[in-house]
């Protein structure tokens, strides 16, 4: 039967150096489903990720993004398939908010007219003031930091959002705010989402599916 996963990753094999990371690791993403991976620290979940948006290539195994294989012909045109929220603070330190936020917009030669539009329908999906776009990342709260990376990664409307430990550095009133509100955007958007956790409670919060590495 054909494979209808957004994201399927087939029998990979991933090394940093002798150290064996993923072993003929293989797992399906759905259309429009939500999972958090969990598993122990140093058990290959960042890895995965990285994997996934082509940051890292496997010994062996492939990754297939909507049906096609991820390669080095197709890599970048796929990576704006995916929105990507790191760990920690991931935003350009030199570039204003509104700049990160457009970022990927600008990739794909979007308007100025586009992005104004496009951001001010983010800011107000995410609890955040216009006042603050033309401020540095330096000069903004954590809370915000994290809000700004999410608008980032899903401004430009990617099937895919990767996110590894986004709420990890924050107090536990923002991080249960944020994450009412990735909930919030996955209804709204029906994108995919992968997510990076160690907590069950986040996945529980936030899941459809849980892939335990
Ligand atoms: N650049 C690297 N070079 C060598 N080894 C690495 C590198 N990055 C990660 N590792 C090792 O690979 C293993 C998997 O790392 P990874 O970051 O994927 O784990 P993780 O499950 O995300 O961990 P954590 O929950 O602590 O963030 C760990 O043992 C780690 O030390």
């Amino acid at each position: 039967m054909e494979n209808k996963a957004v994201i399927s990753v087939q029998n990979i094999n991933f090394f940093y150096g002798s150290q064996k990371i993923l072993n003929n690791f293989s797992a399906d993403f759905e259309k429009g489903s939500f999972t958090c991976i969990l598993g122990e620290s140093g058990s290959g979940k960042s890895t995965l990720l990285r994997i996934i948006n082509g940051l890292l290539t496997p010994e062996s195994g492939l990754i297939k993004i909507d049906g096609e294989i991820l390669n080095a012909e197709n890599l970048i045109q796929k990576r704006l398939e995916m929105g990507y929220v790191l760990q920690g603070n991931s935003l350009f330190p030199h570039l204003t908010v509104f700049q990160n936020m457009i970022y990927c917009l600008k990739l794909l030669k979007k308007s100025d007219a586009f992005c104004e539009d496009k951001i001010a329908d983010l800011l107000h999906l995410v609890g955040l003031k216009e006042d603050l776009l033309k401020k540095f990342p330096d000069e903004i709260s954590g809370g915000q930091k994290q809000r700004v990376g999410i608008i980032r990664a899903i401004a430009h409307d990617p099937k895919i959002v990767l996110m590894d430990e986004p709420f990890s550095a924050l107090d536990s009133e923002t991080r249960d705010k944020l994450q009412l509100l990735v909930r919030d955007i996955h209804e709204k958007l029906k994108t995919t989402f992968v997510m990076v956790t160690h907590s069950k409670q986040e996945a529980e919060v936030l899941s459809t599916n849980i892939l335990q590495l």
